[in-house]
């Protein structure tokens, strides 16, 4: 049976001058799951965070629902894990007060207590010597301090849910793997769902219990994180999986891609957003946007799901260009 939603998001949109970029998406986020939101550049991913938050830019328009609604409870019930931490802590508080300023800025707590649980939340994330830590400035913190401080941050006021967007794009793979292993780790001591953006699906292996995959602004695919990147059903996700780096087989002529690029925004083909860089595509899937729908324990948008071969990788075999 599926565990109730902390929140669900139904028939969301999200325009810029009339062009919607983001069409009509619908799905929940479980207590204590790790959602994983991927898709190349474009496909909305970071939009859909951010409404989450009620961050959205100027100029967006939007319809749909979120509920809850939490973004007035931004910084408590919801928070955000920024991607960059050192343009996220200022400069001129030292990091201990300025957690504690975030808690109480909506806890309503002695000036003592924010303190405690500042130097408590530092002490979670693994800083070391965390009292006397609490009173140096950022610049006084390693780089990977100032991470750990930032997620420490987000996680203070304990939320229901944390939203990290792209948290691991300017990092190394062995402080990437640190990263996730410590948002995981802080997730489960506050008892947070995690939404974790992300254009990289080595990201969503052992990080998520589910992924959602974007493209075009809608959902293509979504359903349990490994049965999606073991077995996938939508081409586009199958694509996705085949254009990672590691199939590239050093000497080997032809390689796994997916062609071409998404349509921009507001110049969709008719028919599936897919279609026109998809190896399957045939008949209705160029004239009819196929909406998702339940197959094999997962959500998916594809008219032509059973078509797909397993493995998948050999229908994207392109031909290596010249070095
Ligand atoms: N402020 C804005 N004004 C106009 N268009 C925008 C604005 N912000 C985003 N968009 C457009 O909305 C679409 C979705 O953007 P979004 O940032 O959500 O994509 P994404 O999937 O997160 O991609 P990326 O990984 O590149 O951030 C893109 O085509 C983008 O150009």
């Amino acid at each position: 049976m599926e565990s109730e939603a902390l929140l669900s998001v139904r028939e969301l949109r999200i325009a810029f001058g009339g062009v919607e970029v983001v069409r009509g998406l619908s799905f929940d986020i479980r207590p204590r799951e790790v959602l994983a939101i991927v898709g190349e550049s474009g496909a909305g991913k970071s939009l859909t965070a951010r409404a989450l938050l009620g961050m959205l830019p100027r100029g967006a328009t939007t319809s749909g629902t979120i509920s809850p609604d939490l973004s007035a409870h931004r910084g408590r019930r919801i928070s955000l894990v920024p991607q960059d931490a050192l343009s996220a802590l200022s400069p001129v508080h030292p990091v201990g007060d300025q957690l504690a300023a975030a808690v109480r800025s909506v806890a309503g707590v002695s000036r003592k207590e924010a303190r405690a649980r500042a130097v408590a939340a530092l002490d979670r994330v693994g800083i070391p010597d965390a009292a006397r830590r609490a009173r140096a400035y950022p610049h006084e913190y390693s780089g990977g301090m100032r991470q750990r401080a930032v997620i420490a941050m987000a996680t203070v006021n304990e939320p229901e849910i944390l939203v990290a967007d792209e948290p691991t794009t300017a990092l190394d793979e062995e402080h990437r793997d640190q990263v996730l292993r410590l948002l995981a780790e802080q997730r489960e001591a506050v008892g947070a769902a995690l939404v974790l953006v992300t254009h990289d699906m080595d990201v969503v292996r052992g990080h998520a219990d589910r992924v959602l995959v974007m493209y075009a602004g809608r959902v293509t695919e979504l359903g349990p994180g490994d049965e999606v990147l073991d077995r996938p059903r939508a081409p586009y996700t199958a694509g996705l999986l085949a254009s990672l780096p590691r199939n590239a087989i050093p000497g080997r002529r032809r390689l796994p891609a997916l062609r071409g690029t998404p349509p921009a925004p507001g110049t969709l083909p008719p028919g599936c957003a897919f279609a026109p860089r998809c190896p399957l595509a045939a008949g209705l899937c160029h004239t009819a946007e196929p909406e998702p729908r339940q197959t094999a324990g997962r959500l998916v948008a594809c008219h032509r799901p059973e078509e797909l071969p397993h493995p998948a990788a050999d229908l994207f075999l392109q031909e290596r260009r010249p070095a």
